[in-house]
């Protein structure tokens, strides 16, 4: 019985593949449309749960996450977030390749996570696995898959070792009025800048349109990772550096909100980062990536897009 059906489900998409190619839509020179991606997104997390499920808080696990996300509200303000991009900005903690950099990530443990149980590495390769399975012409994805969390080494001794809330779970943009969309959002009332007149506007210090690469995001992995990328030279497309850079500001790229702050070019580059999040949200699974297997091919794409030592 069971092999009929695997049998019926893999025909299937192989007939699923077939009409698509038929349909000629196979380019991938611009993000296809959610209907179209071959990748089939899970319903339920390892634990059985709807993915980012951040309501219903019996369980320690989400507990732990809403006192991460408590934290995290209160803590990150205007200033700490200029001071922070000032002091990693000189990349000066460290000398290593990016793959040694995804080897130390597995000695990281994310606290905003609902939906992870599996090391870090598996995370990174899962995600870029499942991407370069529906954009294989789109070597520069898959490379941005496999480094975007690679700035959550924050946590680690060697630089500085950073609070949990200074590192992962969401983030949005300060100066301005934090939006409800933002999960937990309520913590915010602690946070010293919501009573603070120039920050608690709409359009705070910025003004409509000004675009993100003029929006202070609060401080953690991705800004951190752009700014490595940045600093390094990478050869990375825009639109990689800004998946990096914005892979969890899920307030703007899932909620819709703050998009008044975003210009033309933001606009572009949020085509790719919908392509990525899905792969990013929804590969996280318990069937582990090969990772002696893989490394050829993702060693041949960091030397394509990356020196062979950055500084961190
Ligand atoms: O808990 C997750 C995790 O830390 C991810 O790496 C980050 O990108 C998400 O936005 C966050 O909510
Ligand atoms: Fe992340
Ligand atoms: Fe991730």
């Amino acid at each position: 019985m069971t092999v009929l059906v695997e049998h019926y489900v893999s025909d299937s998409r192989i007939e699923e593949k077939k009409t698509k190619e038929e349909r000629g839509d196979g380019g991938f020179m611009v993000p296809k449309s959610k209907e179209t991606d071959e990748f089939d997104a899970p319903d339920i997390n390892f634990l059985g749960h709807s993915f980012r499920d951040y309501e219903n808080g019996e369980s320690e696990r989400q507990q732990g996450v809403e006192e991460f996300y408590r934290m995290q509200h209160i803590h990150q303000t205007y200033d700490f977030v200029k001071d922070m991009r000032k002091e990693y900005g000189k990349v000066n903690k460290m000398e290593m390749s990016i793959w040694e950099c995804c080897e130390l990530l597995n000695n990281v443990v994310d606290e905003s996570d609902p939906d992870l149980d599996e090391p870090q590495i598996q995370h990174l390769l899962q995600t870029a696995e499942a991407i370069r399975k529906d954009y294989p012409n789109e070597d520069w994805l898959h490379l941005t898959a496999l480094i975007h969390d690679l700035g959550k080494v924050l946590l680690l001794p060697e630089f500085g070792g950073l609070p949990q809330w200074a590192v992962v779970g969401d983030t949005f943009p300060v100066g301005c009025t934090f939006d409800p969309a933002n999960i937990h959002h309520k913590y915010f009332k602690e946070n010293p800048d919501n009573n603070t007149p120039k920050y608690n506007t709409k359009n705070g210090v910025y003004s409509e349109g000004c675009g993100l690469d003029n929006v202070l995001m609060s401080w953690g992995h991705d800004d951190y990772m752009y700014l490595v990328a940045k600093e390094n030279g990478a050869t990375l497309p825009h639109a990689g550096l800004f998946i990096i850079r914005y892979h969890s500001f899920y307030p703007l790229h899932k909620a819709g909100t703050y998009t008044h702050l975003m210009n033309d070019e933001d606009r572009e580059d949020l085509k790719w980062l919908h392509v990525f999040n899905k792969y990013d949200l929804y590969s996280k699974s318990k069937v582990h990536v090969d990772v002696e297997q893989v490394k050829p091919y993702y060693i041949s794409l960091i030397n394509k897009y990356f020196p062979a030592k950055l500084k961190w």
